[in-house]
């Protein structure tokens, strides 16, 4: 490369520039003490903020945790997102705010002086919590952290209109590892069971599934559930009930031998009697002394198994899954030749012919139902329990009530002497009276089932003056029970005989008509 002038010159200067980078440098320096003062001046305040945030952030943490241990994790209400999903518009809920304050309203609360009360989001209650700038303490495996409710201002501005309310919590930092892992988790779940106790219990029922196609489809309609039936007013033998309020408990507090033995956390019942033993009582019984919401199945208005397994994923745990009258609601016997017999012998009958009508609406199989019963989806959630009912036990198929399925088989029987005097006592308040031995007579020779019985003490209740004078009305008008269902019986023990004839005699026509192979 040819040398020119230009090159030359900026070469002199380098020789030049190292021949005296002491004075250079000393010359930069005074420069720099001229112009530090007037960049301070001028330069803009952000580069200097930047520059102390990053020196505050890199060295000044370290100090401080030295001189001031404690960490604070703040809890927010939160925003509530929304999105649109095929089923219509869904809000995403971050429960965890809600769950913190449940726990301190119940556990911390009674610490602090300065309170606050808002109405339950459910029913008539209260929910009470701090004041802004209260704190409390709560202790927890020797560790002790402290709660304080603040108010705080979104990162933007200071708009009154993009405050939060937040539960503050503050811990010493060697405490850090026991609080995310073990602490919180600890108050969700608690503040989860407390919400989940103060909230009304709901009696959900499934929408039609040919509604589906609607934005603002909803798989299922609930109202408040507000049964008064509790174990102790169901009139039922004590063994019998003792039995079943074990097996409740036994599987309410068995979550974690569920999980050893590799099962699903949940448990099936078959509920079988005739007309008014207390079947759908029992289950009113059930939800309220588990505090479990109610999931009713119609299954006559759910199109097909897919829409059933839909269902089912869109119950929530702590829920009783309930299908009545089972026999009705489908053709479940799983077997092709005995559906069309039922067929051809309910096209005469008018009324088994709209059972038939209602069933064939619908294209749930028998396997769709053992699917939503025991598959894989079933399992998703945990802590459900299932409940078919039905008056006709023996016209169920096999598979769908072995054990396992319906763990336990429960009969709903006509009303026995010690029923009655449950019932006694709920309708008239009376525990012994010297009529009782009349009504037990009456009860071990004739079949009278608990809802029979009940009217008959409304009817004492409603007429009689005085305890003798109704325990007479409830004897005369259990006797008139007896000769009526007596009369019923044989009415449709007659009806029954000569449908059976007629059919006989049809069946028979068909043969002779029939041209000989
Ligand atoms: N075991 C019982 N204990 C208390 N009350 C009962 C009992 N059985 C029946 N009753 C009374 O009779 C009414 C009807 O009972 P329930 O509806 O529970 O009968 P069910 O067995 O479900 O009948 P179905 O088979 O027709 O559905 C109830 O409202 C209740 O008042
Ligand atoms: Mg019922």
């Amino acid at each position: 490369m040819a040398i020119t002038a230009e090159t030359g010159k900026v070469v002199q200067w380098r020789r030049w520039a190292f021949a005296n980078l002491g004075s250079v440098l000393s010359n930069f320096g005074s420069l720099w003490f001229l112009l530090a003062p007037l960049l301070a001046a001028y330069a803009p305040r952000r580069l200097f903020k930047t520059y102390f945030d990053l020196f505050l952030r890199r060295h000044a943490r370290r100090l401080l945790a030295v001189v001031d241990p404690y960490v604070t994790v703040d809890i927010s209400e939160p925003g509530g997102s929304v999105h649109y999903s095929r089923y219509g518009r869904v809000t995403e809920h971050d429960n965890t705010y809600e769950e913190v304050k449940a726990y301190l309203s119940d556990t911390c609360a009674e610490e602090a002086r300065e309170l606050r009360a808002e109405g339950a989001p459910e029913g008539d209650g209260v929910v009470i919590s701090m004041r802004d700038g209260q704190d409390v303490a709560d202790e927890f495996r020797g560790a002790t952290v402290w709660w304080t409710s603040v108010v705080r201002e979104n990162s933007q501005g200071q708009q009154r209109a993009h405050t939060r309310q937040c539960q503050r919590l503050t811990f010493h930092q060697r405490d850090r590892r026991l609080v995310v892992d073990e602490y919180l988790p600890h108050v969700r779940r608690k503040g989860r069971e407390i919400l989940f106790t103060n909230r009304r219990r709901r009696l959900y029922t499934n929408n039609k599934s040919c509604d589906s196609f609607r934005y603002d489809y909803k798989a299922w309609s609930y109202i408040d559930f507000d049964h008064p039936t509790t174990f102790d007013t169901l009139a039922l033998d004590t063994a019998k009930k003792r039995e079943i309020i074990d097996d409740l408990d036994a599987f309410r507090s068995n979550r974690d031998f569920y999980r050893r033995a590799g099962k699903p956390w949940k448990r099936g019942y078959l509920l079988y009697g005739p007309p008014g033993t207390g079947k759908s009582t029992m289950i009113a019984a059930m939800a309220n002394y588990l505090d479990y919401d109610i999931y009713d199945v119609e299954l006559t208005v759910v199109k097909d198994n897919n829409d059933l397994r839909r269902l089912l994923i869109e119950t929530t745990s702590k829920s009783i899954i309930v299908i009545e009258d089972i026999d009705c609601s489908l053709d479940l016997t799983g077997d092709r030749a005995t559906q069309q017999r039922r067929r051809q012998q309910d096209r005469g009958n008018s009324s088994s012919r709209d059972d038939s009508n209602r069933r064939d609406s619908s294209m749930v199989t028998l396997s769709g139902l053992l699917n939503f019963i025991d598959g894989l989806w079933s399992a998703c959630g945990g802590e459900r329990i299932v409940v078919f009912t039905t008056n006709h036990v023996d016209k169920l198929d096999a598979a769908l009530i072995r054990r396992g399925r319906m763990d336990m088989h429960i009969e709903m029987s006509y009303c026995s002497f010690e029923a009655f005097k449950t019932l006694a006592k709920n309708y008239l308040d009376v525990d012994e009276h010297r009529l009782f031995g009349s009504v037990d007579e009456i009860l071990s020779r004739d079949s009278i089932t608990p809802a029979d019985v009940a009217e008959c003490l409304m009817t004492a209740k409603r007429a009689g003056s005085g305890e003798s004078s109704r325990l007479e009305i409830v004897v005369d008008e259990l006797k008139q029970r007896v000769e009526a269902n007596a009369k019923a019986k044989a009415e449709a023990e007659a009806k029954a005989k000569s449908e059976a004839e007629t059919e006989a005699k049809a069946a028979e026509r068909d043969r002779d008509d029939r041209p000989e192979e």
